[in-house]
């Protein structure tokens, strides 16, 4: 079994239109029996167009989003098979790093408070001197110098934010990383710098991460493995050259072809 594994998972909303008396109820088969796996140390990068499913299915796999039905398996553990209060503690398994890194950091926390209140998480009870070294020491492992971690975000650059955003979401030790476009909201030449801190990431952790993007060229930069996305259902995944090189879909070739530098790289 691999070490992230996903099953027929289907995350189905009900949304009410028309009036009280001739009212339907319309059900959006957001992520509809998606199945994925990823082994320890891989980074799966997930594409597909704006509205496919792509951040429903990381909050259900995140357990934000109750699944309609499927199996969530991580590192051996069935999550949509624990009871409530277990899930909350497994959320720590999961963390996010956003688009945006100026509105998911706190503008009130500098980055000591933003990264001790993260790895308080794991470790309710960490000693001051505890906390203190494993700041310096996260600020290290993302290339920030741990003497600025009095700073508020907005005395950092976006790229420097993004590496806060990075070492908030390994502090509390997660199982996997679930990125949401996180290079899409830099300017190009700080885009290359965060895909190559979480290259590094994966290969001095062995992070497992899910990486999502709608920009295929980064994702074929930083991906093992791909899984194309379209209305709720993967309708193609594979190794990432191969799926560039010799895509079997006909979405997937609109995809890459859409990319007028990627239709002339084979
Ligand atoms: N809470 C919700 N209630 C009803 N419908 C929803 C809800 N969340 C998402 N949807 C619908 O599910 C579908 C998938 O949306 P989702 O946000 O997962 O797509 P996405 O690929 O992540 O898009 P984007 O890249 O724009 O964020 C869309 O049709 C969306 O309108």
């Amino acid at each position: 079994m691999a070490y992230l594994e996903i099953d027929d998972l289907k995350t189905y909303f009900h949304k009410k239109s028309g009036m009280l008396f001739s009212s339907t109820v319309e059900t959006i088969k957001a992520v509809d029996g998606v199945s994925l796996h990823a082994e320890k140390g891989e980074i799966l990068g997930l594409v597909g167009e704006s509205g496919c499913g792509k951040s429903t299915l990381s909050r259900t796999v995140m357990q934000l989003q109750p699944a309609t039905s499927g199996r969530i398996v991580l590192d051996g553990v069935e999550l949509t098979a624990l009871p409530s209060h277990a899930v909350r503690r497994r959320r720590l398994d999961f963390q996010m790093v956003f688009q945006d890194p100026y509105a998911s950091l706190n503008p009130r926390m500098n980055v000591f408070s933003t990264l001790a209140e993260a790895i308080r998480q794991r470790h309710p009870s960490a000693s001051g001197k505890k906390l203190a070294g494993r700041v310096a020491e996260l600020m290290e492992t993302v290339g920030l110098d741990p003497r600025f971690q009095r700073k508020y975000p907005h005395e950092f650059s976006g790229g420097q934010r993004q590496r806060i955003a990075i070492a908030r979401a390994l502090a509390p030790e997660p199982k996997l990383i679930i990125a949401d476009e996180p290079v899409s909201a830099l300017d190009v030449s700080i885009q290359s710098q965060i895909l190559n801190l979480l290259k590094e990431l994966r290969q001095q952790f062995g992070l497992t991460m899910i990486f999502i993007s709608h920009d295929l060229g980064v994702v074929r930069y930083l991906a093992d493995r791909i899984a194309v996305m379209y209305r709720g259902k993967i309708v193609e995944e594979g190794e990432a050259e191969q799926v560039f090189r010799w895509p079997k879909n006909a979405y997937t070739k609109e995809l890459i072809s859409a990319i007028p530098s990627m239709s002339t790289l084979h």
